[in-house]
């Protein structure tokens, strides 16, 4: 966000012309064709998507043969009664009415079918999709978020979900029938005149050199306003949680200003991609009005001319098919550019969804019901990615109840270390074992159901207190929360609150003090139960009253559990069994306070006030 808020405004109509440059100078209509392929792959997806209800799909396609068949019908019979009742008028003509009400009835019923079942079948489909999308990331690793706006995935979730989910209601029923239509509409008027067949199809070259124009700009435009609309929820999102401190930076308006610039792009590129895409009405229409023409001063000729056959009636019907004719080359046209706003939102769905999952565990990993809660690290290195190694040679052992606490600078590594226990990241070499099992042939959710973490800034969900403290045992009863929350020291101030155990907190317990929000963590901690616990010690200042509850309540948590503490309080380092102090991805120190405040080292430097510990 603070990189954005610096970046001077660009717009938009040049990006995509930028983009559009970039592609042109890769040359050779290669980028064209990769671009063209992704498209038709994920039509080919989102299309394996919809086939799954291929008994309901069936059906749609069957109404639309009918509902194509009958909107044939319609001009044709009309035509036909020209020529009929011109020469021999009053025959019959009660019976025709009648069958052409019947043949409308008939094809008000089929499209109104078809178009029942396909919202059936695209809410379905959107259904499972978001589903996917939501599991899915569920299942993606810790440094895929680290990587990502919230607010952006989100917008995968909602935004273009619901695209694709809009798209797909309309497109798949106007391209299926708009194509039945031409097909039939062709085969009748060659069966009628060929000459007049082949007058309606001057058009079709600058009809299709237009769309090819337009749909080419339009499709990148589309693409453009989804990923700035994923821009804008990002950088929302961001600016709500982090409102505090915009607010103490005084940054409301650069962050407004910034929104400013977002809101424009995305305003922009909507305008753009929907004005040039309304060029494809007009230009069907126009070129629908001259092939009219054509058609009338031509068959005026024909019809003098005698000798071809062509008739008032044939001419009535032609003419309305002529018209029909366009219309559904103009749907096509349009649903291409709906078609295409559903792939911008399905491929951005598709490209999370490809993303790799958390390594899958070993297939012979074990489940662990019970641990006694020893834990070894043996010469344990890791790097983020290709970057340079974070942790060196790490090896250090606690027996079951121990506490270990961690201190060393800032960015010396402490919350890896902490990753790399919960299986969040792989060490490059060496190993982490549990009661003697390496971790690494432990399954995760079996490995993590036996931690529990308190952390520096515990997250509470939108919900009850009871819900977020049951969050740390899903069927706790009522009682066994309040006993977690006594041990937490969190039940008085909770009973104080309006409403007590079911007071709503707001997201992320805004509402309540950064110390409630400690004991209520720690509570939900409690009632999980681990055998092992990870503290990440609050750094922010809390009142001293609530800080020696945290600190009761901690003491009581943590006994006979085994327990890594990321220190910032030597009081706390002082009552630890081990002390592991790490300098830049190094264990430089290891012992109890007693034996490394005489070492000389960092640690008893730290004891004695030449190092302040870093927050
Ligand atoms: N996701 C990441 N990708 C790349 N590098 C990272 C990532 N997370 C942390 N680092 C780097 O790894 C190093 C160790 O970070 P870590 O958070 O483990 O330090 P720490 O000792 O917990 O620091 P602090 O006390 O400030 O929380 C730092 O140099 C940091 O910049």
């Amino acid at each position: 966000m603070l990189d954005s808020l610096k970046e001077p405004f660009r717009y938009t109509k040049p990006v995509a012309l930028r983009e559009r440059g970039e592609r042109q100078v890769q040359g050779g209509g290669g980028p064209k064709k990769a671009k063209a392929r992704d498209t038709i792959g994920t039509l080919r997806r989102l299309w394996s998507y919809l086939i799954q209800y291929r008994w309901k799909l069936s059906a749609v396609i069957l109404m639309i043969i009918f509902s194509t068949t009958l909107s044939l019908l319609g001009p044709y019979l009309a035509g036909t009664a020209v020529d009929h009742y011109l020469a021999t008028p009053g025959t019959g003509f009660i019976a025709f009415l009648i069958g052409m009400a019947i043949v409308y009835a008939l094809h008000a019923l089929t499209t109104w079918l078809q178009n029942i079942w396909m919202i059936g079948i695209s809410q379905k489909t959107v259904l499972r999709l978001r589903a996917d999308l939501f599991n899915h990331l569920h299942k993606l690793p810790i440094p895929f978020f680290a990587k990502r706006q919230h607010g952006e995935l989100m917008s995968r979730v909602t935004n273009d979900i619901e695209n694709v989910s809009a798209s797909l209601n309309s497109s798949f029923i106007q391209v299926a029938s708009s194509a039945l239509l031409l097909v039939g509409i062709v085969g009748i008027m060659l069966s009628l005149s060929p000459l007049l067949t082949l007058l309606t199809f001057i058009v079709i070259p600058f009809m299709l050199l237009g769309m090819k124009w337009i749909t080419s700009r339009t499709s990148r435009l589309f693409k453009l306003q989804q990923r700035n609309l994923g821009e804008l929820n990002g950088f929302v999102e961001e600016t709500l949680s982090g409102q505090r401190i915009v607010k103490t930076f005084s940054r409301e308006e650069a962050v407004i200003s910034k929104f400013g610039q977002l809101n424009k792009q995305i305003h922009l590129s909507g305008f753009w991609a929907q004005s040039i895409s309304g060029f494809i009405p007009k230009l069907m229409n126009g070129l629908n009005n001259l092939s009219f023409a054509l058609i009338a001063g031509v068959g005026a000729l024909l019809i003098i001319n005698d000798s071809t056959g062509v008739t008032v009636g044939v001419i009535v019907i032609f003419a309305e098919f002529a018209r029909q004719f366009t219309r559904p080359l103009n749907d096509l046209a349009n649903q291409w550019n709906t078609l295409l706003s559903a792939v911008a939102g399905a491929e951005r769905v598709f490209h999370i969804l490809d993303e790799e999952v958390e390594a899958v565990d070993e297939r012979e990993a074990a489940t662990i019901d019970s641990i006694e809660g020893e834990v070894e690290f043996h010469e344990v290195s890791f790097a983020y990615g290709e970057g340079p190694p974070i942790l060196r040679q790490i090896s250090f052992a606690a027996k079951p109840g121990e506490t270990i606490a961690f201190v060393g600078p800032t960015g010396a590594g402490k919350t890896t270390l902490i990753g790399l226990l919960c299986r969040f990241y792989e060490p490059l070499s060496g190993t982490i074992s549990i009661d003697g099992t390496d971790i690494r042939h432990v399954r995760r959710d079996s490995l993590r159901s036996h931690m529990a973490f308190v952390l520096q800034d515990p997250f509470l969900f939108e919900g009850s207190i009871r819900d977020n403290i049951r969050y740390g045992k899903l069927n706790a009863t009522d009682q066994e929360i309040e006993e977690a929350a006594k041990q937490a020291n969190a039940h008085s101030f909770i009973t104080r609150m309006r409403g007590g155990y079911d007071a709503k907190l707001k997201l992320d317990g805004a509402g309540i003090s950064q110390g409630q929000k400690q004991l209520i963590a720690i509570a939900r901690a409690i009632l999980a139960d681990p055998a092992i616990l990870v503290l990440d010690e609050a750094t922010s200042s809390i009142d001293t009253v609530t800080e020696i509850k945290i600190q009761e309540a901690l003491q009581r948590l943590m006994r006979g559990r085994t327990s890594f503490v990321i220190a910032h309080r030597l009081n706390t380092i002082r009552q630890a069994d081990q002390i592991v102090v790490l300098q830049n991805g190094e264990m430089t120190e290891q012992g109890t306070h007693d034996e490394l405040a005489r070492s000389g080292g960092f640690y008893s430097k730290l004891v004695s006030g030449q190092i302040e510990l870093q927050p």
